[in-house]
């Protein structure tokens, strides 16, 4: 992976330019200073304003970007003739179209058996993202909380394998959330990872390569890693956090969450007549801000420095601090609902190794090998797992 390879700052020298192509907002990411972005401070949502913003659709509305936001999710597979037909199917139709889907991506628990039996002699490393898979989705960020049944069935897992939280959230969020000590946590997207200390006699590579992984210990004393790859961001995040809040104050339902390496801008509670607002908000702020960049996730706008670092460049990161890189030896699983949680899904199929499980009830586009259908099949997989490396199955 780059770190081994390259023992340098994952952040890019030469910032990866935005797909130009899929954005359709060239000539308007020209940089220019922030005060020239927004609107003035303190302003109401006046027609005046409305007529402007408006009048400032033409990059939102050329780039595709309402359909990226309406989907919001990987994008469903392409026998589903179009995103609302799979929506308003009949149960039993909706259910003969996700049971073809399985075919590809079979669920976990179906073949539960087969995935345990390419785990024996392997010692197995779970990753798990937050929200969507750990927790169901609701409509208010702050109040997206894990049951205490799926608390527990976390707890059992990480006492019996090596167990890590990457979440988009920002780590002592996610850490509040699920409030157990059990485990490692990565919050930002993988942008800020509390991890292990390496124990084997060979080298660290992680301490020894990498700029802005210190060793430092943690709440409960325990001596661990922090890796902070991003950590030269945190004051441009603060301020484009600022104007964001600033900028969308008027739109009803927005939602802005600051998440120290990353910024989300939530849409799920705005009408979707004003969604397009909203993208061009974020847009026009991030004129000013040529090395950040904008990914979706469900129903959010998720804002983050341009760096080579991601949920799946986490997942090696920890792998590698846990002394566990000898794919005969390991199998990792990684279970998300999220595009995010594709770059994880990535680095396991294409370094072959391991499975990535799709949390979804409808059908997707996917680099996951297995599927669980919500939350509860996620818990009864974790369950199960547990129940096997007990020898109960
Ligand atoms: O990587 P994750 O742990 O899945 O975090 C991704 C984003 O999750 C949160 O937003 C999502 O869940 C909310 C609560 O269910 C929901 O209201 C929202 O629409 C979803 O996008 C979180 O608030 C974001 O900051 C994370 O990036």
């Amino acid at each position: 992976m780059d770190f081994k390879s390259n023992h340098s700052s994952p952040v890019l020298t030469d910032p990866v330019p935005l797909n130009k192509a899929r954005l359709g907002i060239a000539a308007s990411l020209l940089p220019y200073s922030p005060s020239q972005t927004g609107f003035s401070s303190g302003l109401h949502w006046t027609c005046a304003r409305k007529k402007f913003i408006l009048s400032k659709l033409d990059d939102a509305r050329a780039s595709g970007w309402l359909d990226a936001m309406r989907s919001s999710s990987p994008p469903r597979k392409r026998f589903v003739k179009d995103v609302t037909s799979v929506e308003v199917m009949d149960p039993e139709a909706k259910d003969a179209c996700y049971q073809s889907w399985t075919l590809k991506y079979p669920s976990a628990l179906s073949v539960f058996e087969q995935i345990v039996g390419s785990a024996k002699g392997k010692q197995l490393a779970l990753f798990l993202d937050y929200d969507g898979t750990l927790s169901p989705i609701v409509d208010d960020p702050d109040r997206a909380f894990m049951s205490n049944t799926m608390r527990a069935a976390v707890r059992d897992v990480a006492e019996l394998f090596p167990t890590a939280i990457i979440s988009g959230r920002c780590r002592d969020q996610v850490f509040d959330f699920v409030g157990l000590t059990e485990l490692y946590y990565a919050g930002s997207h993988g942008m800020d990872i509390l991890g292990p200390v390496k124990h084997s006699k060979s080298p660290s590579l992680v301490e020894e390569s990498l700029p802005n992984c210190i060793r430092t210990t943690d709440k409960q004393g325990k001596e661990v890693n922090l890796f902070q790859p991003a950590k030269e961001f945190i004051p441009m995040i603060e301020e484009v956090f600022e104007l964001l809040v600033k900028n969308t104050k008027g739109i009803k339902g927005v939602k802005v969450e600051n998440h120290k390496f990353c910024a989300s801008v939530h849409y799920r509670r705005v009408d979707e007549e004003d969604w397009v607002t909203v993208a061009q908000c974020v847009i026009n702020v991030l004129k000013g801000y040529p090395r950040l960049r904008i990914t979706h996730g469900r129903k959010v706008l998720e804002i983050r420095p341009k760096i080579d670092w991601n949920k799946g460049k986490a997942v090696e990161f920890l792998l590698d601090s846990l002394d566990l890189t000898d794919s005969n030896n390991v199998l990792p699983i990684y279970i998300g609902d999220d595009r995010t949680d594709e770059d994880a899904f990535k680095v396991l199929r294409e370094s072959n190794r391991g499975y990535g499980m799709l949390v979804s009830a409808l059908p997707k586009e996917t680099n996951a090998f297995y599927s669980l259908r919500d939350p509860s099949e996620v818990m009864e997989f974790l369950k199960c797992l547990a129940r096997w490396k007990k020898g109960r199955v």
